[in-house]
């Protein structure tokens, strides 16, 4: 598998490089199709490198963004992830970004999945890029270990799907590992050595061990370019 790894001295080093790459990555896409889609994480990693991507220069309303997960929480929560898109990307210019929501008024994502999928099929596809989290369970975008859903959600043709992680609070709605793999290019947005040992170890040679995270299985999968954007 080719991963390229980009490792910067400080998470603004970091925040500031990955914005200009999705930008580049962006405005290549409007230039050659008139329009550009990205999704990207929510939790806690991403909030500064949402600011720097805030401030690039490029034609945002052009561009289609959503999540590749969400909590399935009001926006106002405190655990929304749309909550964090709002608050430090859809900012300044980049408020004319054209954000899909993956939350609805549905009580169960379950219950909420076909309009969600109605949503994103309305998205220009597939995705430009994708920024993908990390936990420490080795789970990306909410393709849990251990989620009842896994296995349809790995599988899966529709675009979403509905997850209950096992551990972690609220049921899920996630980008199912098919979409997240046609992506034009996916980018692994991670800090810290705890998860950069961690990404290692999933990226072994030891099936018995790598093939219990998601994450794996989705760079396994991935079509396009493939990156790693880390920092301490
Ligand atoms: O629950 C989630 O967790 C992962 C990792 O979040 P972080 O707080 O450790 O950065 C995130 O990628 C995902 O979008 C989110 O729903």
């Amino acid at each position: 598998m080719s991963v390229q790894w980009h490792e910067f001295p400080s998470k603004d080093d970091l925040d500031a490089a990955l914005a200009a790459k999705i930008a580049a990555v962006l405005n290549a896409a409007i230039a050659e199709r008139g329009v550009a889609s990205f999704a990207v994480s929510g939790g806690r990693t991403p909030a500064g490198m949402f600011k720097a991507l805030s401030e690039q220069d490029v034609a945002w309303d052009k561009v289609y963004a959503t999540l590749v997960d969400e909590r399935w929480v009001p926006v106002e929560h405190a655990d929304s992830n749309e909550r964090t898109v709002r608050q430090h990307l859809l900012t300044g210019a980049a408020s004319a970004i054209r954000f899909v929501s993956p939350v609805c008024e549905a009580p169960t994502p379950h219950a909420g999945e076909a309009e969600i999928e109605a949503r994103l099929a309305a998205m220009p596809q597939p995705f430009d890029v994708l920024i993908l989290g990390m936990g420490d369970d080795g789970h990306t975008a909410s393709l849990f270990p251990g989620a009842a859903e896994l296995e349809h959600a790995c599988a899966s043709t529709t675009l979403v799907a509905a997850v209950t992680p096992p551990v972690a609070p609220h049921r899920r709605i996630t980008l199912t590992l098919p979409t997240i793999a046609r992506a034009r290019a996916v980018i692994v947005h991670i800090t810290g050595t705890g998860k950069k040992a961690l990404l290692h170890t999933a990226l072994g040679e030891q099936k018995a061990v790598t093939e219990q995270y998601p994450i794996r299985r989705v760079l396994d999968a991935a079509a396009g370019q493939k990156h790693v954007f880390w920092a301490d």
